[in-house]
């Protein structure tokens, strides 16, 4: 199984510039996971931070046991060794073909033999739908290819953590689907913990179980996918729907004179851009057929439905929804009776009573069991406009 991330109040700044302060998740082992955020967020700065490349200021990231921002240079070495990345651009050696490229870190880092290392490289190759190309150099492939090509030198350590930085970057959407599709398949098959950082609407939407958020140098909410697909945060909205009207702006966020500006213009009948309306919980994907049980979603849907008294109404409907009758039975819950299509626009407090900190009524959510530790949910009620539980 992957191993889990802890992180708690980790913060980073270059010089006076704070690039995030205060975030503090959690990654579920073997879960996928997937961090959005407008550009310049320091979405990048995040991942270089969990493996070590850069050091933030405050804060623990612990990865096994151990907390990588104090540990020892030999500590990370070690921990390092758990991660497999992949990079926007597959970060290949240009002039090496495809075998070599695999190959690499296990002849970098691993004393094997040549004919071990062979069998490796193939299977990962393999893994990745590049059977067959091994002879290829970087430049003769698509830019699919190459990320795939990247995935499988991430893979060949057999890691328990894999961070993508915008796999989406450079490739059409169909190509972005399938690569997002061999994430899922490959999660699957060796149950490593997964994060994603994306600007990508449909990957985000379609893709991980959990979903988080960095705005306004702060992690706006991090949690089951269901939490930030249902929020009303209006940072969270703009960005799914890709709108200008909204906090987002073309740099920094905006000032207000700027947002009542805009506002002016679109209420006078000028297109924000992006489209009409993106809302809801779409049906996540699943591994392609013949893959084995992603064991990460088994224990996923256990794990969530311990938090679930404490998700907002409007998740704890879908994910209550996303159960079969049979689960439905099993944890005790029923489908909420004013869960409708719609209903969404209703103001929450005058349509589903007795919701108080984010609960159904008691006689639609029963017998859950017991509440473990907050996990992964994290809103931030404190944070002006957001769309707390
Ligand atoms: N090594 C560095 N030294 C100084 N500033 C840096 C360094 N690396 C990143 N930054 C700054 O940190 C901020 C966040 O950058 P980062 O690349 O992490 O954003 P991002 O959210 O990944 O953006 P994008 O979505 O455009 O890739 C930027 O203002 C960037 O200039």
């Amino acid at each position: 199984m992957g191993a889990e991330v802890v992180i708690e109040g980790l913060s980073k700044s270059f010089g006076k510039q704070a690039i995030w302060r205060d975030v503090t998740l959690t990654l579920p082992p073997g879960e996928v996971s997937a961090m959005l955020g407008p550009s310049g967020t320091g979405k990048s700065v995040f991942l270089k931070s969990m493996i070590g490349l850069l050091k933030p200021d405050r804060g623990r990231c612990m990865i096994n046991g151990v907390d990588i921002v104090t540990c020892s240079e030999h500590q990370l070495y070690e921990v390092r060794k758990l991660f497999g990345v992949l990079f926007q651009d597959g970060a290949l050696f240009g002039s090496m073909n495809l075998y070599d490229n695999v190959a690499f870190p296990l002849r970098e880092h691993t004393k094997k033999s040549e004919t071990e290392v062979r069998r490796i490289v193939l299977e990962k190759l393999e893994m990745t739908g590049l059977n067959g190309a091994d002879k290829k150099l970087p430049g003769e492939i698509s830019g699919g290819m190459r990320k795939r090509a990247g995935l499988a030198r991430a893979l060949v350590l057999d890691p328990q953590i894999i961070l993508v930085d915008e796999p989406d970057s450079g490739l059409d959407p169909v190509r972005t689907t399938y690569i997002s599709q061999l994430f899922l398949d490959v999660n699957a098959q060796i149950d490593a913990t997964f994060l994603i950082v994306t600007h990508n609407i449909n990957l985000a939407r379609t893709v991980p179980d959990n979903l988080g958020m960095l705005f306004r140098k702060e992690l706006v909410m991090f949690g089951p996918r269901e939490v930030l697909l249902t929020s009303e945060e209006p940072v969270v909205k703009q960005f799914l729907n890709g709108k200008m009207d909204g906090p987002i702006g073309m740099s920094e966020e905006k000032d207000s004179a700027q947002l009542a500006a805009e506002r002016a213009m679109f209420e006078a009948g000028h297109h924000a851009g992006g489209v009409e309306d993106v809302s809801g919980v779409p049906p996540q994907m699943q591994p392609t057929p013949g893959v084995p049980t992603r064991m990460g979603a088994v224990r996923r849907k256990d794990r969530v439905m311990q938090i679930l008294h404490g998700l907002p109404p409007e998740a704890q409907q879908s994910i209550i929804e996303s159960l079969s009758p049979e689960e439905q039975q099993r944890y005790g819950v029923r489908p909420q009776r004013l869960a409708t299509a719609g209903h969404r626009s209703v103001p929450a407090e005058s349509s589903i009573p007795n919701h108080h900190q984010g609960q159904l009524p008691d006689d639609q959510v029963a017998h859950i069991p017991h509440p473990g530790r907050a996990g992964n949910h994290r809103l931030r009620p404190q944070d002006p406009g957001s769309g707390g539980a």
